[in-house]
């Protein structure tokens, strides 16, 4: 699916925080979102994936504005999956339940955890597993029901370094397999496995390096 975001601009009550954004995320790419702290990525992003609606402009998704998908709630379940900096899995349900209830084909469940490295760890609840293993799961979940795009925000900022490059590992492989990722992060080494890289800088798109 491609998405492109035209001219948006956010406010949050008087402040402005996205000043005329031009993007455009093609399909089945890694698009890393990066910036300084307050540069714009959470909210660009948010705008980006139906979860925040911009104060001006618009975003499309393979040329459809929001308000023509239909029933958002089934566009979002069909379409996108969501990573978050916090896993927010529910402590309950072990890893594997926690992935089949977000599960459309619950036969899909074995060989994704498989994929993911996780198998082993499938039945263990989300406080005995490390965090890199839990984001592994949450990543899971929202891979589950092959969506177009996964938006993931600060993916990595409670990992270490090998768990943070780990997960980027796993985002270009999905890649290429033809699932997108835009993914914001502080961290600089995100641009060694991105295919693009928007950088922001005070409510603007600064440089999109490719
Ligand atoms: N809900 C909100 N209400 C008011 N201001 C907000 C809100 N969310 C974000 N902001 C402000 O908007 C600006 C941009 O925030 P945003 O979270 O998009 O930046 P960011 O680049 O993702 O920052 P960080 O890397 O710290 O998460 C910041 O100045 C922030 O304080």
């Amino acid at each position: 699916m491609k998405i492109e975001g035209h001219a948006l601009e956010h406010f949050y009550g008087h402040e402005q925080v996205l000043r005329g954004v031009d993007v455009v995320i093609e399909p089945g790419s890694f698009t890393a979102i990066i910036g300084e702290s307050g540069s714009g990525k959470t909210t660009l992003l948010s705008l980006l994936s139906t979860l925040l609606q911009p104060t001006k402009g618009a975003v499309t998704y393979d040329g459809k504005s929001l308000g023509e998908l239909g029933n958002i709630d089934r566009f979002r379940r069909e379409h996108i999956g969501f990573v978050f900096q916090f896993h927010y899995l529910i402590s309950y349900l072990t890893l594997r339940e926690n992935i089949a209830l977000a599960a459309l084909d619950p036969s899909l469940v074995d060989p994704l955890l498989g994929e993911l490295g996780i198998e082993k760890l499938a039945r263990r609840y989300s406080d005995e597993v490390s965090g890199g293993e839990r984001q592994r799961a949450a990543i899971a979940r929202a891979l589950i029901n092959h969506p177009s795009v996964v938006f993931a925000d600060e993916p990595t900022g409670n990992l270490d370094t090998k768990n943070a490059l780990g997960v980027y590992e796993l985002f270009k492989r999905f890649s290429h397999e033809g699932t997108g990722f835009v993914v914001a992060s502080h961290d600089k080494k995100i641009a060694d496995y991105a295919d693009i890289i928007i950088e922001m800088e005070d409510g603007i798109v600064k440089q999109i390096h490719k």
